[in-house]
């Protein structure tokens, strides 16, 4: 990545495979690549090398309108810092991906999904007027209610207390069931981690599996 002090390498040697409805937790330190990696694997951000895949597309070859399709139909990222819009309220932040898709009953969905987060009485509020762990609710609604195939979460609990935080993670993990969703989470949490298939953990850029339950 090229930077002010000159080209960094932040990931090496990278190498993961996510079958479809696996549950993924990356931990590691901070500064380590977690987020950098997650942003390459949604196609939010493009690597200087090496491919990724989804679902059989080769999203680093394509351009930044390529790669919108694909997050369109197969992506849905929870963000560190939520990025919701701050002028739209709750409702209207988890309404607009569901909207731009053309979903059929987009408010009721987008309803029903702030309701599992608990945020049913709030969802005329906007952002601002929302605590740091209710914006973070309404950007999973808004993740949970587009119902694509995978789902990135960039620390989803980080801001939850721990009854928050676990009622959240038996959402993530009831989706993968029902939907047979594929998560890839990005967690300081050993619960959440605990609770997934695979665990790996990255150290200055390096990508190492660990056995679940053994790393935290
Ligand atoms: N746009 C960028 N330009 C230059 N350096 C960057 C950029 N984005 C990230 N980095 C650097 O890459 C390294 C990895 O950052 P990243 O955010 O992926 O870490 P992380 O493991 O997710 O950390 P945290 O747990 O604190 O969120 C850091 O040293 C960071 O400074």
């Amino acid at each position: 990545m090229p930077s002010s002090e000159g080209d960094l390498t932040i990931l090496k040697d990278t190498f993961l495979e996510v079958a479809e409805g696996q549950s993924i937790a990356i931990i590691g330190q901070s500064g380590s690549g977690k987020s950098t990696l997650l942003g390459l694997l949604a196609g939010l951000d493009q690597a200087s090398s090496g491919d990724i895949e989804i679902f059989g597309n080769n999203i680093s070859k394509m351009n930044e309108e390529g790669r919108a399709l694909i997050r369109k139909d197969y992506i849905s990222f929870i963000f560190q810092n939520f990025q919701l819009l701050p002028t739209l309220t709750a409702l209207e932040n988890v309404l607009l991906p569901l909207q731009l898709k053309q979903v059929d009953n987009a408010k009721a969905k987008a309803l029903e999904f702030l309701e599992k987060v608990g945020l049913g009485h709030r969802v005329h509020h906007t952002p601002k007027l929302l605590s740091g762990g209710e914006q973070q609710r309404v950007a999973i609604a808004r993740a949970f209610a587009c119902q694509t195939p995978i789902l990135f979460a960039d620390e989803p609990t980080g801001n939850l207390d721990s009854q928050t935080g676990q009622t959240v993670a038996d959402l993530l993990f009831e989706l993968n069931e029902q939907f047979n969703l594929t998560l890839v989470l990005v967690t300081h949490d050993p619960k959440l981690a605990n609770r997934c298939d695979k665990q790996f953990s990255m150290n200055a850029g390096e990508l190492i599996e660990v056995k679940v339950g053994e790393a935290l």
